[in-house]
């Protein structure tokens, strides 16, 4: 069975909370219920992390390739628009990214409309609120 991963980072773990216009009404807790079945009906393994910390991503992306994870479904947040690190952590792997936004990143403010994260990325979903992960789970299920 195929392993996938999906990956949130700083801040994810307070969805639901303020802003659902922005992001949803979703609690973290919720969405992550709804990703593993999601998973098991896709039929691929799931496993599932999120962190406020860059270095705590980029040892889950580490670990992970050691493991044998194909493909992540990657949200890094507001580090989308900052973390050469994290860039650097997802060229150094064969593991296939699908990035997530939950807004339309392109709509935002200007700073939001740099990524140095979708170049070394399959492809980049943005704007499609949660549905961006079950559609980017599809891809991988897929592939
Ligand atoms: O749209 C996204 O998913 C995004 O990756 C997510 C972001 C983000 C920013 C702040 C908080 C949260 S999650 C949240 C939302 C409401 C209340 C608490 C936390 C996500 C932004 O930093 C990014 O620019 C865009």
């Amino acid at each position: 069975m195929k392993l996938v991963g999906i990956l949130n980072g700083p801040n994810l773990n307070r969805l639901g909370i303020r802003e659902p216009g922005l992001y949803g009404s979703q609690t973290y807790e919720s969405l992550c219920k709804d990703w593993k079945k999601t998973a098991h009906t896709l039929g691929l393994e799931l496993v599932l992390y999120q962190s406020n910390h860059e270095g705590a991503l980029i040892d889950t992306i580490h670990r992970w390739a050691d493991e044998g994870v194909e493909g992540v479904v990657f949200n890094p947040a507001a580090y989308t628009h900052t973390s050469v690190a994290l860039r650097d952590a997802l060229a150094s792997t064969d593991m296939v990214f699908i990035e997530v936004h939950i807004s339309n990143i392109y709509t935002r403010e200007s700073f939001r409309h740099t990524s140095y994260t979708a170049p070394v990325s399959r492809g980049v979903i943005s704007g499609l609120g949660t549905a961006g992960y079950t559609a980017a789970l599809t891809y991988l299920s897929g592939q």
